[in-house]
């Protein structure tokens, strides 16, 4: 295949059995497979223990894969430990607290984020010219953090701290983001901050996204791709085109559907 058409991610008939053998047996991956081209914005729905953290685990090499293929442009990485992978992929997490350093100001966190995977530290301090790509970078955000590079982080609210998160994330264009749930712990208003500044970082670089949430109307309103996924598989697989048809209410019924359909089947 021609490197330029390679997907950014393929994910090939992956599968994952917690305790096999056992009364406590799970199959939590029961051969998910897609592939998403460079720049397309996938949303992952599906209800609890559907297998939705399992794939993103299973993605970011926290849990291994019983069988099946993981490849990244072109290049096979299902066997990559945690750290290998940290190089293609960032992860956002429900908590907001998790993805920066507290005690730290929001330019020094930037700063880490920009040295990820190099030897320079901190103590070299940060360039001017630095620091001037960090304030246009928040200025996307349109929360005036730009102005406040000196601040603690702690001393953000939840919203600000998972906006600041998502440009840390993107900071070295990854090859692919995972967001892990991550406006599930913030108020509706914070929420709505957050899936902005997600549309702001994923637009500028047209960054290969897979985002798990359980908000029916963010899955509907962002994102140009819909994977529903339900018992460990895949059930629905929607296009922008189907995607852009969908509402909350005709999302349910077809998972209805689908499921009906395989009770009947099975
Ligand atoms: N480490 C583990 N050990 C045993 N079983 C697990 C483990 N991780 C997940 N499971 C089980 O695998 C299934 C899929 O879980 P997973 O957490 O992937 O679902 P999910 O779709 O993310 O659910 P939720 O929306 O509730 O977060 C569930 O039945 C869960 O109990």
């Amino acid at each position: 295949m021609d490197e330029s058409t390679y997907p950014a991610i393929r994910v090939e008939d992956i599968r994952r059995t917690f305790h096999p053998g056992t009364v406590q047996e799970k199959k939590a991956l029961r051969g998910v497979s897609f592939d998403l081209r460079p720049g397309e914005f996938a949303v992952v729905i599906g209800s609890n223990g559907a297998g939705k953290s399992t794939l993103l685990n299973a993605l970011a090499g926290e849990i291994p894969v019983d069988s099946g293929r993981i490849v990244a442009n072109g290049t096979e990485i299902q066997n990559w430990p945690v750290h290998r992978r940290a190089r293609l992929m960032s992860r956002v997490f429900q908590d907001p607290m998790m993805g920066t350093a507290a005690a730290l100001t929001i330019e020094e966190n930037l700063s880490i984020a920009a040295r990820r995977g190099q030897r320079r530290s901190l103590r070299f301090g940060i360039r001017k010219s630095e620091r001037e790509a960090f304030r246009a970078k928040l200025e996307m955000l349109g929360l005036g953090l730009e102005n406040r590079l000196s601040d603690r982080v702690d001393l953000l609210s939840g919203g600000q701290r998972q906006s600041l998160t998502l440009v840390m994330a993107t900071l070295k264009q990854p090859q692919l983001l995972l967001l892990d749930e991550h406006t599930a712990a913030l108020d509706p208003r914070a929420a709505a901050l957050v899936m902005r500044a997600t549309t702001e970082v994923v637009h500028e670089n047209a960054t290969t996204t897979l985002m798990v949430t359980h908000n029916m109307s963010h899955a509907i309103e962002f994102g140009n791709r819909l994977l529903m996924i339900h018992e460990g598989k895949v059930i629905l697989d929607a296009s922008a085109e189907e995607k852009s048809k969908l509402t909350a209410g005709s999302l349910v019924d077809r998972f209805h559907d689908v499921v009906s359909d395989r009770m009947v089947l099975s």
